[in-house]
């Protein structure tokens, strides 16, 4: 049976994530401790792919996984999966909210509670984790007094009290999650896909700017765009993009070949169904009978049967 990795321990969001992300098929899923071990643990081989957050309604994306699909060998997303989130607070018992001094979480889980703390437990130390289960995990252990957790935590570490059930700032947060694996054959095109990409431009006048351009004159709609340092050079940016369509399509073929000429790095990080499946609006211009179309007339002008 194909092993998937997911960042653990059992109980995570992720792990709920990538329980949806292969439903369709036999898996024993395997705990990592973090995403970028989990991602060496797909390059190795020692999995065949792993689940991982990439971006939240609220804090945004994970900048771990975001960096971690950006070194070493490349890997690509195959499928996609939303999650809402909700949080829990899980304390060893006995112990009530005005007596919790130290409180631990996943850095993306502390953000999005981070007006709950102010007003419930302003004096308590915060402390930053790998994960939600994993803060469930050292606080049945005794580190801490209690975890922001996923409900489903408490299932894995029943010693707990829940003294708190649904604290999240914003009530209909969701996580995207992808599941991700070494470069293979594609899922297939099915019309509601989403397209990720990885590019470093150069640091000249316009470049983000023509970037752009080569979407928006194909009819190609950005669903999200923003960058990360490279790291070793001080200000220079790698852009992360998702845009609706498959690179099967001719106009998102098209449009990477165009940015493969203009950037000085794209990375291809999968083309996917979208978690939705809604069929992105694509204007008639820009759809395949119409490029296939002027394809043809072009053929025909240059072998000379058309004027
Ligand atoms: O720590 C977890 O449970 C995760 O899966 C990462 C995470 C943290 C907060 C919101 C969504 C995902």
């Amino acid at each position: 049976m194909p092993e998937i990795a997911y960042l653990g321990p059992p109980g995570t969001f992720t792990e709920q994530a990538t329980r949806r992300l292969t439903a369709d098929f036999e898996a024993d899923l395997v705990p990592y401790e973090g995403v970028p071990v989990a991602l060496a643990a797909v390059r190795s081989g020692e999995v065949l792919a792993a689940g991982v957050p990439v971006e939240n309604s609220v804090e945004g994306s994970v900048p771990a996984t975001l960096d971690a699909l950006t070194v070493d060998d490349p890997l690509v997303a195959v499928a996609e999966t939303m999650v809402p989130v909700q949080f829990d607070v899980l304390a060893r018992p006995g112990l009530e909210l005005s007596q919790v001094n130290t409180v631990a979480s996943h850095p993306h889980a502390l953000a999005q509670v981070r007006g709950w703390l102010g007003e419930n437990l302003p004096k308590a130390e915060q402390h930053a984790v790998a994960s939600t289960a994993a803060a469930a995990a050292a606080v049945a252990n005794g580190e801490f007094d209690a975890a922001i957790s996923a409900a489903v935590a408490r299932e894995h570490y029943p010693s707990l009290v829940r003294l708190e059930h649904g604290i999240a700032d914003v009530a209909d947060a969701v996580t995207r999650f992808l599941l991700v694996r070494k470069p293979g054959a594609l899922p297939e095109p099915t019309g509601a896909d989403r397209t990720s990409i990885c590019a470093v431009i150069s640091d000249e006048v316009g470049t983000l700017a023509d970037m752009l351009a080569e979407l928006s004159l194909r009819g190609i709609n950005l669903s999200r765009i923003e960058s990360r340092p490279v790291k070793d050079r001080f200000g220079h940016y790698r852009f992360f993009l998702d845009f609706d369509g498959h690179v099967a399509d001719t106009r998102i073929g098209e449009a990477l070949a165009a940015l493969k000429r203009r950037c000085s790095t794209v990375r291809f990080l999968g083309s996917y169904p979208k978690a939705d499946r809604k069929p992105g609006y694509v204007r008639s211009a820009a759809s395949e009978q119409a490029f296939d179309k002027s394809a043809r007339w072009l053929e025909a002008v240059r072998e000379g049967r058309l004027a």
